[in-house]
């Protein structure tokens, strides 16, 4: 049932990628279609940052309320509104309305699942991550699927309906589909805010949202002005430029394969945070820098690898985690900053170019610093989590490492057994078990589980006796 459920919500998210990326791919046909210039249509997609932004928040605030699954249907359904509603919309006002919607399905979708992620348990931030795959294939499925409709001559429109077919039968699958509840203190979260003042509350809850702010940011000014850069500045051909963004894509998509991968793992969501973030950084400056073509083409593949991994849905886990009760509001909150941010950055790197195209990537170095600033923050205004997840990792690692030294003891006592067998002693000596209890108390730094400890080499010894009682009687 919840491979089913994480499936379902996986494919909204291949759909997801197809929106993210149907009108610009089709701007010549909708252009036709609505009898407007290529440039009308790009103003159009901005509609699609204007839904977001109007809907996140109350989206994310009401599905704390209302249920996920409502939210995600509701994301379903305007997702069709805007796929089935841009082939007859009549005029751009219309389709400007349709990319709102497409925005409003954004959001709700967003409040629905990332929470709903968190909220099923298990390995949560390995299964955000996965939504980055699920969107990466929809964008990287549809550009195939538009140039073979072209090819063969077909109705552009086929590909705004096999979305809306994929949704519709979705909606099917996941009607009969059970939610977890909503807004549970996850066992596996608690204890996280104990022990932090009020003030690193406030630092960790701001650096957060900043974050959803800068690490969308680093994505969309580098794919946006990556090529060309690469043609202005590093006077490389037009395949040789367009092939960056190429090799970005597909370190994006092995980045989020290794990142599922390390957080099932359990490594430290934070640390690699912060390791991701100066990774990037370093890759940028090299693009920025040092004009070496191998290099560059590293760095690209380097910088889709790390910033494009999922650092951004990373971070969103993080935020939820803190506060497990409105999940549903802060999803909110961190993907508005994430729209504010395709909203400025057009903007103001425009602006910066018209100095030069340097310029405007080179500002991503400012966003890559500020996001990496953000991120060791909350680190270290965190610092050495105890959850109970964690607390739980430290024990199973200890308990393996007591395991190998109990059995290198019986290993020890097995040979005390025979020699003791060989002079005829009997196997039990009351005197050195009072000894050994004795090393115990000298031994233990904390007096006040003494007792604890002795009981437990209590027990140790009488599975001693029993073990070389038995090598005894079996004469092994
Ligand atoms: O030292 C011994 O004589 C042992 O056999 C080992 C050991 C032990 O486990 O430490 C086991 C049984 C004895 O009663 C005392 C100690």
């Amino acid at each position: 049932m919840r491979q089913r459920l994480s499936l379902s919500l996986y494919l909204n998210y291949f759909v997801h990628g197809i929106g993210l990326i149907i009108l610009a791919q089709n701007m010549e046909s909708l252009g036709k279609l609505w009898q407007t210039p290529l440039a009308t249509v790009s103003y159009v997609i901005s509609g699609v940052g204007i839904g977001r932004l109007i809907a996140y928040l109350i989206l994310g605030a009401l599905s704390d309320r209302y249920g996920r699954k409502n939210f995600i249907f509701l994301g379903m359904g305007c997702y069709c509104i805007f796929f089935l509603g841009m082939l007859v919309a009549p005029n751009i006002q219309v389709a400007y309305l349709l990319a709102i919607v497409a925005g409003i399905a954004n959001s709700a979708l967003d409040s629905g699942t990332y929470t709903t992620f968190v909220e099923l348990g298990g390995s949560e931030s390995a299964s955000n991550v996965l939504i980055k795959a699920f969107m990466s294939l929809g964008e990287f499925i549809l550009p195939l699927l538009v140039a073979s409709l072209e090819n063969n001559s077909l109705w552009f429109g086929w590909s705004f309906i096999f979305a809306a077919l994929v949704l519709i039968i979705n909606f099917f699958l996941l009607l009969p589909l059970k939610f977890p509840k909503a807004n549970q203190t996850q066992s596996a979260m608690l204890g996280t805010w104990k022990g932090l003042s009020k003030a690193k509350k406030i630092i960790i809850t701001v650096a957060l949202a900043l974050y959803g702010y800068t690490s969308m940011a680093l994505m969309i000014l580098f794919t946006q002005w990556i090529t060309m850069y690469a043609t202005e500045v590093l006077h490389m051909g037009n395949i040789a430029s367009h092939f960056l963004l190429s090799l970005y894509s597909i370190g994006s998509i092995s980045g989020v394969l290794i990142m599922f991968w390390l957080l099932h793992k359990h490594f430290s969501e934070l640390t690699l945070l912060v390791y991701l973030n100066a990774a990037a950084l370093i890759s940028l400056a090299i693009i920025c820098f040092i004009h070496i073509t191998w290099l560059t083409h590293l760095a690209a593949f380097i910088f889709g690898l790390t910033a494009a991994s999922g650092i951004m849905q990373v971070g969103l886990n993080t935020f939820l985690k803190l506060y497990p009760r409105t999940k549903g509001l802060i999803t909110g909150i961190f993907f508005t900053f994430g729209s504010f941010a395709s909203f400025t950055i057009p903007v103001v790197t425009g602006w910066l170019s018209q100095k030069s195209v340097a310029a405007a990537l080179e500002f991503d170095l400012l966003i890559g610093s500020a996001s990496l600033i953000l991120v060791v923050i909350v680190r270290i205004a965190l610092g050495h989590q105890k959850t109970l997840a964690s607390s739980r990792r430290t024990v199973s690692l200890l308990d393996k490492i007591i395991v190998r030294l109990l059995v290198r003891r019986f290993k020890a006592v097995k040979t005390i057994g025979l020699l003791k067998e060989e002079v005829k002693v009997p196997v039990l000596d009351s005197k050195r078990e009072e000894k050994v209890k004795a090393n115990v108390a000298a031994n233990c730094s904390d007096q006040k589980i003494v007792p604890y400890l002795q009981e437990i080499y209590g027990t140790i010894m009488a599975s001693s006796r029993k073990y070389q009682e038995d090598k005894r009687q079996n004469n092994d």
